[in-house]
């Protein structure tokens, strides 16, 4: 058990080393977690986009390494996976970006006296 968790971390730090977009995406989650907290909206769903997000970060860079692996030379299948891996992440931010809009734009403008 303890061993999974220290392979899962394993996991997490070669991420966070390696990939700029998942340092990223965690730096505006928690920028999006602070603003929450600030304009006292409810941060459940802002943990879950951030978790949404990360995790297929994660599953896109195991898919990346996977995909390497399998064919480190040019190959139509390794791009349509890599691809279709990346857009899962995309279409998860988008998500997030439009939830969080949502969710932040009213308090903001309220907080910044502009409604
Ligand atoms: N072996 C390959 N065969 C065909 N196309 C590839 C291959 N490797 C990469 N590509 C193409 O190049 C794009 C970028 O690949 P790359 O491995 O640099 O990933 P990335 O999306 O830039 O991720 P990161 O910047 O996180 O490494 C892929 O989305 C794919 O379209």
């Amino acid at each position: 058990m303890a061993r999974s968790f220290l392979y899962a971390w394993e996991g997490l730090v070669y991420a966070w080393r390696v990939q700029r977009n998942f340092r990223l995406e965690a730096y505006l989650g928690l920028l999006a977690l602070l603003l929450a907290l600030w304009l006292g909206v409810d941060p459940v769903p802002v943990l879950l986009l951030i978790a949404l997000v990360l995790s297929l970060e994660l599953l896109n860079t195991a898919l990346e390494a996977l995909t390497d692996l399998a064919s480190p030379v040019y190959h139509p299948l390794a791009k349509r996976a890599k691809d279709t891996a990346a857009a899962a992440v995309f279409l998860a931010s988008l998500l997030a970006l439009s939830i969080g809009l949502h969710l932040f734009l009213p308090p903001l403008l309220r907080k910044l006296g502009l409604i």
